[in-house]
């Protein structure tokens, strides 16, 4: 069986609706009106012991949404959500213990506590039996050459060091799952490599399966053999990067420009909007579902088309659109 299973599962958040002036605000506090913002939708996934995933998309694709349900802080709107055998929002406690998380722009170190006394106080929160304690601690401070910062405040550690300290933090409760948002944000290019190489060794050694998420592409190269793109709550692709290459490229991207400021018609699912910048649109798909000249005269019929390049983007560019 997987260890994760996502079926048919969206999430949808109700937002106030916000209105200007004094008597809406006043009326608003009386009666409230919601729209509705689906995060996720409908998104099927099934994630293998030990495997390297990395998670991509651009900001509000719906990738914290995703990790947020795995970790059991979100219920779903509705489908289901698996880990380990478990319904993490039911079983909250016992699901922590399966996961580790870092996230690279937010440390979760104590500032003023040196890491050698930062490790114990995660062995008394996890309850971490000493024999595992000790192999896992001996085994991350020569793995990740710590030995030179332990004793140290974690304020006066680098950039590098805090992440590599981060790392070995999450990992010590030895979690079957690991969840890791930019882990080489910032660092340079040895830092990086380090980083890099730490992942996969914890992975090849402990078997421990990793969900990346970055929009650093060499982090992606370096360490997944899967990558899972999501783009407006829908996932994209699910498979290997050099099929992921193949299936993009070339000429798999429309960069259409509309009239006026119209609204896009897509008028079919298999052509996905990827970024919009005024009425300058890219839209992405997939020759094997849909070919190119349909593709043309779909958004042609439906939009008063200025202009329209059938792109040939490689990866990078089709990233580079991604995170515009
Ligand atoms: N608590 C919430 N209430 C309302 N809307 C939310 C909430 N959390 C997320 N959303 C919306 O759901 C969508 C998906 O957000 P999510 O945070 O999952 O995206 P993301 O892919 O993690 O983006 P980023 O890369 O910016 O972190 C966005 O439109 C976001 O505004």
């Amino acid at each position: 069986m997987a260890l994760i299973e996502l079926k048919n599962l969206s999430k949808s958040f109700q937002i106030v609706k916000r209105q200007e002036g004094f008597w809406n605000t006043v009326k608003s506090l009386v009666s409230r009106e919601y729209d509705t913002k689906q995060a996720l939708k409908e998104i099927n996934l099934s994630i293998r012991e030990g495997e390297l995933v990395g998670y991509i998309g651009p900001n509000g694709a719906g990738k914290s949404t995703t990790i947020k349900l795995l970790a059991g802080i979100l219920t779903p709107t509705s489908g289901s959500v698996q880990v380990a055998g478990r319904v993490p929002y039911r079983q909250r406690k016992e699901n922590a213990r399966d996961i580790g998380v870092v996230f690279g722009q937010r440390s979760q170190l104590y500032w003023d506590l040196p890491m050698r006394d930062t490790f114990d106080l995660y062995r008394k929160m996890y309850k971490i039996d000493d024999a595992v304690f000790r192999r896992n601690v001996d085994f991350y401070i020569e793995l990740l050459a710590m030995q030179e910062f332990l004793d140290r405040p974690v304020r006066q550690l680098s950039l590098g060091q805090k992440m590599r300290a981060d790392l070995a933090v999450a990992l010590l409760h030895d979690p079957k799952i690991v969840y890791l948002d930019e882990p080489t944000i910032g660092l340079d290019v040895i830092a990086k490599s380090r980083i890099r190489s730490f992942i996969r060794e914890v992975n090849k050694e402990k078997g421990t399966t990793v969900i990346l998420t970055t929009h650093d592409m060499d982090d992606i190269e370096q360490i997944c053999n899967r990558i899972v793109l999501i783009n407006q709550g829908s996932i994209l692709y699910d498979g290997a990067l050099t099929e992921f290459k193949h299936t993009f490229s070339p000429g798999h991207l429309l960069s259409v420009e509309l009239a006026g400021d119209q609204p896009l018609v897509l008028a079919d699912e298999r052509l996905v909007l990827l970024h919009e910048e005024g009425p300058r649109k890219q839209i992405l798909f997939r020759e094997d579902r849909i070919p190119a000249g349909e593709a043309v005269t779909l958004l042609t019929r439906h939009n008063t088309v200025v202009d329209l390049q059938l792109k040939e983007p490689n990866i990078e560019d089709i990233i580079k659109e991604i995170y515009k």
